[in-house]
């Protein structure tokens, strides 16, 4: 079984005199920045100028550069996007590390695949939120919190584990559960979670799964219902009641189809496939693969967002939703 720390295995008072530096105010950042102020961790940020900077400002943050925040700080959450930390850490974090500081990842990329490397004298620890930086904000906000993962890399001071604890148990994760890990273990599984489920296989999945459908003469709007909208509160089941609990709570009918084509669909040859895509992902196929596609300015994914942005799924979608919302 797997070491699972919960609120009642940690101790906040290791924060109590310490500042510490979201550094990044977008998806997770925000999320991060309101949940420790919330929990009365002292929080600057430190963000380039823009939409993000101003936005912290107006919520009531210091907000200063990358470089100011981290000489300002004892503790760094490293919350840029994954491609940019190697030339801001380069240019504005290394420079401006003290000895004892410790510097926290919410996802293991650059550390496990060598695109950065942090000197001896710093703690260096990853909590790796399981939800998208949404959930990480809206579920502390209830009361509540979303699982983590948390691994130590580095452990200088002798207080690694223990600090990012602290900074887990302030977002909220050990309300819930925070399981450790390695770098390794979580970027991996990461990659490969939301290459082959959460992201790709899960868009493909229900994308397949309206066109079929139009592309038989039924209602777009019809599909849009059955295939993707439904998608979510199945999914729902699944969440609060496991795979069984979700098969008994749909019908009898739907049980045994969904159980016999289901296999038949998605089938042993997909699961070759996910088995290749974990590979490129565990060999460093994949990073190298993305960090190439954004030196050259990220155009291909660009292009793929916005074949995607204009598909006629996203269109009855958009219209379908708005109507769902209002009244
Ligand atoms: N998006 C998510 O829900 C999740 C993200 N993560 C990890 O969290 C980290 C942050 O990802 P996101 O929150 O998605 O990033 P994001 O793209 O939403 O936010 C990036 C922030 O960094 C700032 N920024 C960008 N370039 C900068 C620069 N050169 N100098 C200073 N500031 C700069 C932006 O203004 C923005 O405030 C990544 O390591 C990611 O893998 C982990 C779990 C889930
Ligand atoms: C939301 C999350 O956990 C992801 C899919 O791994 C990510 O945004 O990188
Ligand atoms: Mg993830
Ligand atoms: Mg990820």
């Amino acid at each position: 079984m797997a070491k699972i720390y919960k609120d009642k295995d940690v101790d906040l008072s290791i924060l109590s005199k310490k500042v510490v530096a979201v550094l990044g105010y977008g998806i997770q950042g925000r999320a991060w920045a309101l949940n420790m102020r919330d929990s009365g961790v002292k929080i600057i940020i430190g963000v380039r100028p823009g939409k993000s900077f101003d936005l912290a400002r107006q919520e009531g943050f210091e907000v200063y550069s990358v470089s100011e925040a981290v000489k300002r700080a004892d503790i760094i959450a490293v919350l840029l996007p994954d491609m940019t930390q190697p030339s801001v850490w380069s240019a504005e974090i290394a420079p401006n590390l003290r000895r004892d500081m410790n510097v926290i990842f919410a996802h293991g990329f650059n550390i496990r695949f060598g695109l950065i490397k942090p000197p001896n004298d710093v703690d260096v620890v990853l909590i790796a939120p399981k939800a998208p930086g949404k959930a990480v904000r809206d579920e502390f906000v209830r009361g509540w919190g979303v699982p983590a993962l948390v691994a130590v890399h580095q452990d200088f001071t002798g207080n690694a584990l223990k600090t990012a604890l602290a900074v887990a148990k302030a977002n909220g994760f050990t309300r819930v559960g925070v399981i450790e890990t390695t770098f390794a273990e979580e970027t991996e599984t990461d990659l490969i979670g939301e290459q082959n489920v959460l992201v790709g296989g899960l868009l493909q999945l229900l994308k397949y799964g309206f066109e079929v459908m139009v592309e038989l003469g039924y209602q777009p709007e019809v599909a849009y219902f059955e295939a993707i909208n439904e998608a979510k509160l199945i999914m729902d089941l699944i969440w609060e009641r496991g795979l069984t609990g979700m098969l008994l709570g749909v019908s009898e009918t739907a049980r045994y189809g969904g159980l016999t084509v289901g296999p038949f669909v998605i089938n042993e040859d997909v699961k070759r496939r996910m088995r290749e895509a974990a590979e490129r992902v565990r060999n460093g196929e994949f990073a190298r693969e993305w960090v190439n596609e954004n030196q050259r300015g990220a155009l291909k994914l660009r292009e793929l967002l916005k074949q995607v942005q204009n598909s006629q799924v996203e269109r009855i979608g958009e219209e379908l939703r708005m109507m769902m919302r209002s009244g």
